[in-house]
């Protein structure tokens, strides 16, 4: 996992190091950083650095300086000031300063725009000539890499202001809220993150990576039995929604449980027809699932309180939400959508979207429990306040029956014995990381199908470490 640290956060770390560490050359570390990746993304040809008037343009004007060793390098001045020493640096090592217009007309033959105009203490959006240049470096799609962060975005959010698209974003010390929630995230391509020595602050907000997933999947042992690997029980689904009980057993199942007990009001013969290895009888679980698909159920407390009897962790979904106990066993888990917050905390849905991650913080210190908040992007926040963001996924994963099957393959995780905001990572992560290597649409259901190829790859990686 790696810790997710605003602007100030940034600059109050970074003031430290210059404290602690007169003379420090920060700058030359980042422009080293950029200069190794854009060798990558392009070996060869000509490079147009647009240049911003802050430290952003001077780790540019220093990766642009390295550059020109080999190669033909464009330097533009796009808000026309840079950073003096880098300028110089630039200069001196033969870089080309262009103008707006030669900047544009260079794209047609250019390897590589290096965008390096606005960093931490850029303010959201584009001045117009800037946006134009975005649009003929779309246009021609000329691969860019962005330096720290694609200009125009605000570092400490996901809103999708005019910015910069980046095929791959350096940044430093640590992921912004930019580079891994909502659309803004989508705008920085591949994110490589740079120790510059700059210590990461604690913030208490973190995202996970497939490594993550990979360390932390639960794998049977030698003398693993069903019991020990983790029972699963289910009570989903309803007359009315029978399909729900289907979608939540196919997530628990392709998790790999040790075994999947249905105890729903769905016909138990389309569930058994479906999955001859789920268990109708009633007995010992190590954790629940309740409430996706349950509709209006009549009895829904009772099925509640019979679940809470049970003293082990619970998977509270959809309409259990709105049935939630003052005091949760230890370990439960709520798995609400925008809207189902906003219920469950008596605010506008307009408020949570306003707001993702501190609604649900909020969430899980009112309810005494672990939220998944569900969407485009997931977030996981306990109890004690940390929040973690799961692995991003594509868009279409958001249907109808996903949350069923994520809910699900929760369950087996928490069976398993971990804790609920482990099991919350790893199933939403699952869950997004299936759907980018089988690029779909696919029901969710055939989603699930797919997850233990994804597990046996990511586990087999994690055994060679
Ligand atoms: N943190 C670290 O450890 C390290 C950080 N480093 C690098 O420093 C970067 C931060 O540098 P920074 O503070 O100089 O800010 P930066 O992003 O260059 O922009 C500020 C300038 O832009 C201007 N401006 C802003 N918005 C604008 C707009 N919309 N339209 C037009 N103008 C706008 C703004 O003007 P003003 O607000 O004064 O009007 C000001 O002149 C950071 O991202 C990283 O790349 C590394 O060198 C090493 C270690
Ligand atoms: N834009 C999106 N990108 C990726 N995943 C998404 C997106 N929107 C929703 N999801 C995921 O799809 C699932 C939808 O869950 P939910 O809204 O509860 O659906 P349902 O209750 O119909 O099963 C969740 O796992 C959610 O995180
Ligand atoms: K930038």
């Amino acid at each position: 996992m790696r810790t997710v640290a605003t602007a100030s956060h940034l600059r109050a770390a970074e003031e430290k190091v210059f404290s602690e560490q007169p003379g420090v050359d920060l700058m030359s570390r980042a422009a080293d950083a950029i200069v190794s990746v854009a060798r990558v993304i392009a070996p060869s040809g000509p490079v147009v650095v647009a240049v911003g008037p802050g430290n952003n343009g001077g780790d540019g004007l220093y990766a642009a300086a390295a550059l020109a060793g080999d190669r033909d390098v464009l330097v533009w001045l796009a808000m026309g000031t840079g950073h003096e020493a880098g300028l110089h640096a630039a200069d001196e090592a033969g870089c080309r300063q262009v103008d707006a217009a030669e900047a544009t007309e260079s794209l047609t033959d250019a390897s590589l725009v290096i965008d390096a105009v606005l960093g931490i203490g850029g303010r959201a959006g584009l001045p117009e000539h800037l946006a134009m240049f975005v649009d003929a470096v779309d246009a021609l799609g000329v691969p860019v890499l962005a330096v720290d962060l694609p200009s125009g975005l605000d570092t400490d959010s996901g809103a999708a202001h005019p910015s910069f698209r980046a095929d791959c974003t350096v940044t430093f010390a640590a992921p912004k809220p930019c580079h891994v929630v909502g659309e803004a995230s989508e705008r920085c391509g591949d994110l490589v993150v740079v120790d510059i020595g700059v210590p990461v602050p604690d913030t208490g907000v973190f995202v996970a990576e497939e490594s993550d997933v990979a360390r932390w999947w639960p794998v049977p042992g030698p003398d693993s039995h069903k019991y020990t690997r983790g029972v699963v029980g289910l009570d989903t689904g309803s007359s009315h929604y029978p399909g729900a009980a289907l979608l939540g057993c196919a997530g628990a199942l392709h998790a790999g449980p040790g075994m999947v007990r249905y105890l729903g009001g769905a016909p138990q013969g389309l569930v058994v027809s479906r999955f001859p290895s789920v268990v109708m009888a009633d007995g010992r679980v190590q954790a629940m699932v309740l409430g996706s698909g349950w509709g209006d159920l009549e009895d829904a407390a009772e099925r509640l309180a019979g679940a809470l009897s049970r003293g082990v962790p619970l998977v509270l979904d959809a309409d259990a939400l709105s049935l939630l106990p003052a005091d949760l066993p230890p370990g439960s888990l709520l798995t609400p959508h925008a809207g189902e917050l906003a219920r469950m905390l008596g605010v506008q849905r307009h408020e949570v979207d306003a707001d993702p991650m501190g609604k649900a913080r909020e969430a899980a210190s009112r309810f005494g429990a672990t939220v998944l908040l569900k969407g485009g992007t997931q977030y996981v926040a306990t109890p004690s306040g940390t929040v973690t963001i799961a692995v991003r996924g594509p868009a279409w994963t958001g249907q109808a029956g996903s949350g069923d099957t994520l809910a699900g393959a929760c369950g087996t995780l928490l069976a398993a014995g971990l804790e609920a905001d482990r099991a919350a990572i790893l199933g939403a992560s699952l869950q997004a990381i299936t759907a980018s290597r089988h690029p779909g649409p696919h029901p969710p259901d055939v989603l699930a199908s797919f997850f233990p190829d994804v597990i046996a790859d990511l586990v087999d990686v994690a055994d060679l470490r």
